[in-house]
C-alpha cells in the first residue's frame, strides 16, 4: 500500500533520513520504532510532504506522492496525526470531527460519527463539550477520530502512548486495535516498546535516519542485541 524507497530527507543542511527504504501493506499495523530524535516523525513528515525527501520515492496506492503539495497526500487517502495534536479548543467535540469531514473512498472504512463514537466511547459523552474542556487523553482521541472523518485507507500516528495517562495509554492500544479490526490500515511511531509489541503485526527500527531492523516482534525477541542497541528500555 505504502512503499518508501530510498528516501533522503534534510532540514536545511542537516541530513536526517538517510536512504530509508519500507513498506506497509494493506490491513497492518506498524511500529516505526527509535530513540528520540532518530527520525521517526521527519519520516512521518516525508510520507506527508511537510518535509520533501530530496531523492527517493514514495509510492501510496501505485502514486508517487513525492513533490506533491501535503493536501494532495491527505486526499490520497493518508490521515496523519502529528506529535502536537491539535483541537479546536473553542468547538465542540462535535464540530472537531465536522472539521475533519472528507469523501468516502473505496477499500476504506468509512466513519460516521456515531461509529466514532462507539469507538471513543469517551468522545460520545462529551459530544457537546468544548474542546478546551476535554481531558489532554480525550484531546487526543478527538485529534484521531477527527482524522478518521477524512475516511483515510491508511492512518500515521506520531507517537500515540506519549503524554498520556497509563490508563489511557491502555485505551489507546484497545482502540488501535479496534481500528485495525474495521480494515484500517495503521503506521505508529514509538519510543514505547511495550505499547508497540501490544498493537503492532511488525517493527521497523531506525536510528540515525536509516533503517536498522525490519520484522516481526518475535524476530526482534530473539535478538535482545538490536534492541539494546537502538531502543530505550
Ligand atoms: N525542524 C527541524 N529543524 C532542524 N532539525 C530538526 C527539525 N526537526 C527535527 N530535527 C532533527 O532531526 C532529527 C530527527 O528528529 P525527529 O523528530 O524526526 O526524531 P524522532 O525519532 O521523531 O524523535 P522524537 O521522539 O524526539 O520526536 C533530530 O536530530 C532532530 O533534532
Amino acid at each position: 500500500m505504502l512503499e518508501v524507497d530510498g528516501i533522503h530527507s534534510y532540514y536545511g543542511k542537516a541530513h536526517i533520513l538517510n536512504d530509508l527504504s519500507f513498506e506497509v501493506r494493506r490491513g497492518e499495523v506498524v511500529a516505526l520504532l527509535g530513540r528520540n530524535g532518530a527520525g521517526k516523525s521527519t519520516t512521518m513528515k516525508s510520507v506527508m510532504q511537510l518535509v520533501r525527501p530530496r531523492t527517493g520515492a514514495i509510492h501510496f496506492q501505485g502514486e508517487n506522492l513525492v513533490g506533491q503539495p501535503a493536501f494532495r497526500v491527505a486526499k490520497a487517502g493518508i490521515g496523519y496525526v502529528p506529535e502536537d495534536r491539535r483541537i479546536f479548543t473553542d468547538l465542540t467535540v462535535m464540530e472537531n470531527l465536522e472539521t475533519g469531514r472528507q469523501p468516502s473512498r473505496q477499500d476504506t472504512p468509512t466513519w460516521t460519527e456515531e461509529q466514532l463514537f462507539a469507538i471513543f466511547p469517551n468522545l460520545a459523552e462529551r459530544r457537546t463539550n468544548r474542546g478546551k474542556h476535554l481531558s489532554g487523553g480525550e484531546q487526543q482521541m478527538l485529534t484521531i477520530a477527527r482524522t478518521l472523518m477524512g475516511n483515510p485507507s491508511l492512518l500515521l500516528l506520531d507517537e500515540p502512548s506519549e503524554g498520556i495517562a497509563p490508563v489511557i495509554v491502555e485505551q489507546m492500544a484497545e482502540t488501535i486495535m479496534k481500528l485495525k479490526a474495521e480494515g484500517l490500515t495503521v503506521m505508529i511511531s514509538e519510543q514505547n516498546l511495550h505499547f508497540a509489541r501490544a498493537v503492532a503485526d511488525r517493527a521497523i527500527i531506525i536510528e540515525g535516519g536509516e533503517k536498522k531492523f525490519d520484522g516481526s516482534f518475535s524476530e526482534l525477541e530473539a535478538h535482545p542485541e538490536i534492541r539494546d542497541a537502538y531502543l530505550s528500555v
